[in-house]
């Protein structure tokens, strides 16, 4: 429960988060106790002197840093019909974010310093979580020249990819990799060769022989994630493998961090739930690219979460409008929303299954991408912004897409009966979010 103190309190109140299970893997913390947050801020333990403005009684609760998941698409701006910034911000904060970095396969893409300008600026429009830009590595991501890099980081972007399409070209990649290392930047990307995947809308493998679809080969997958990393390699660069997929990329993932090559991975929930079986029911809730694979890969990929090959947690929210998303199967775009189902899918795929501690998936939620990205948050340590996500890790509740705040609908988890949800979530010391609705600004009544 939220109990306000006193009537009209500024936006940057005190708050104190009393009896929750404080996790807080940036500082290996895991134990019951309190919270203080004052001005935007976490004050050290002991907190304020004064009455907390905001009282939240988290018995039960998680209290941990506030989520950041580092792969989101959020369409505007160019396909405003399916999401925009401030309608993913708001999905986001209703899943348990408090930063995001999106994309750049925007329309036009978001390759120039005024278009990530743009995405901050949009963001801090919407007042609901903090939105980091992702520049694209190629100029209109066409794989052809390098984007204006330098500039892009003036912009705020925070790393950079062609996500949507793979960097195709070695050389291209090579010089990415080079120059984003002056800027200590990371190079995300969609690991697949092109040629491999044309005509395919699934899995290539026993399942699309039998549906007779076209198929996108693991291979395709495995082969550019070699490449790369042995581009990393030579160049010093930081490389992150987006949306990791299959068997063989985890080994060669696990295989370049013990020769020391500066490779990241992350994992999206659809690729450790689902297999390609699901396609079965030709839903198109089920297309999405990477695709769903086989049982081994799935077993693998949680294998690479399991042992910190994959080090983070990320939706890969790809909202597409029902128009779109409802035609037949080889029409329909490849993707599917994610960020109001990340914090329960995540607990029925590896919490459940005793596959991950609460601390270690945190981790994959927190600190790790805050480190890919090179961003001050994922940590509770006194000073740091007030950022803070409170989980209700039992509360069971059954997952109703019309019920988003994403402007879209296509999730392959509608009806899924799911355990734990956001209960309440903090930005810079507001309370944007409780379960049950988006906290408006300046309608405290809202909060309680
Ligand atoms: N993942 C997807 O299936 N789709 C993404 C693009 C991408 O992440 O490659 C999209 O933008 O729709
Ligand atoms: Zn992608
Ligand atoms: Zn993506």
């Amino acid at each position: 429960m939220v109990t306000l103190q006193r009537k009209g309190i500024p936006d940057l109140v005190t708050i104190h988060i009393t009896g929750g299970r404080i996790i807080d893997p940036s500082q290996e913390i895991d134990q019951i106790g309190d919270l203080w947050i004052s001005r935007g801020h976490i004050l050290p333990a002991g907190g304020a002197s004064d009455d907390a403005e905001v009282v939240i009684d988290a018995t039960g609760l998680i209290v941990c840093p506030g989520l950041i998941d580092a792969h989101v698409h959020l369409r505007e701006p160019g396909n405003e019909e399916d999401e925009t910034i401030a309608t993913g911000a708001a999905s986001a904060l209703a899943g348990g974010m408090t930063s995001v970095a999106c994309m750049p396969n925007t329309i036009p893409a978001l390759d120039n310093q005024a278009a990530a300008e743009f995405v901050i600026l949009q963001a801090q429009r919407a007042r609901k979580v903090n939105v980091y830009p992702v520049g694209a590595v190629s100029k209109g991501r066409k794989g052809e020249e390098l984007a204006e890099l330098g500039q892009l980081v003036a912009g705020g972007a925070v790393g950079f990819t062609d996500d949507g399409a793979p960097v195709a070209s070695a050389s291209l990649m090579r010089r990415a990799l080079q120059y984003a290392k002056m800027f200590d930047r990371v190079i995300m990307q969609h690991c697949q060769v092109p040629e491999l995947t044309v005509g395919g809308v699934m899995n290539e493998g026993f399942e699309s022989t039998r549906l007779g679809l076209g198929g996108m080969p693991a291979a395709a997958e495995d082969i550019m994630v070699a490449r790369d990393i042995r581009l990393a390699e030579i160049t010093g660069g930081r490389l992150h493998i987006q949306h990791i997929s299959t068997a063989r990329s985890v080994e060669l993932v696990r295989e370049g961090k013990r020769r020391g090559v500066r490779v990241t991975a992350e994992a999206c929930p659809h690729h450790f739930t689902l297999t390609d079986e699901r396609l079965r029911t030709f839903d198109s809730n089920f297309k999405m690219n990477p695709p769903l694979r086989t049982w081994s890969d799935v077993e693998a990929v949680i294998g690479g979460l399991k042992d910190g090959t994959i080090e983070i947690l990320a939706t890969d929210h790809a909202p597409h409008a029902p128009e779109k998303k409802m035609r037949e199967l080889d029409q329909a775009p490849f993707g599917i929303v994610g960020l109001e189902t990340l914090v329960p899918i995540s607990i029925l795929g590896l919490i459940e299954p005793g596959h991950l501690t609460w601390p270690e998936m945190i981790r994959k939620l927190t600190v790790n991408p805050a480190q890919l990205l090179g961003i001050p948050k994922g940590t509770l340590q006194p000073g740091a912004d007030a950022d803070v996500t409170l989980i209700d890790p039992e509360v069971r509740w059954t997952i109703d897409p019309s019920k988003f705040l994403s402007k879209s609908r296509n999730t392959p988890y509608g009806g899924w009966e799911v355990r734990g949800r956001a209960h309440t979530v903090i930005v810079g010391g507001e309370v944007r979010y409780t379960l049950g609705g988006i906290v408006q600004q300046g309608s405290k009544d809202n909060s309680q």
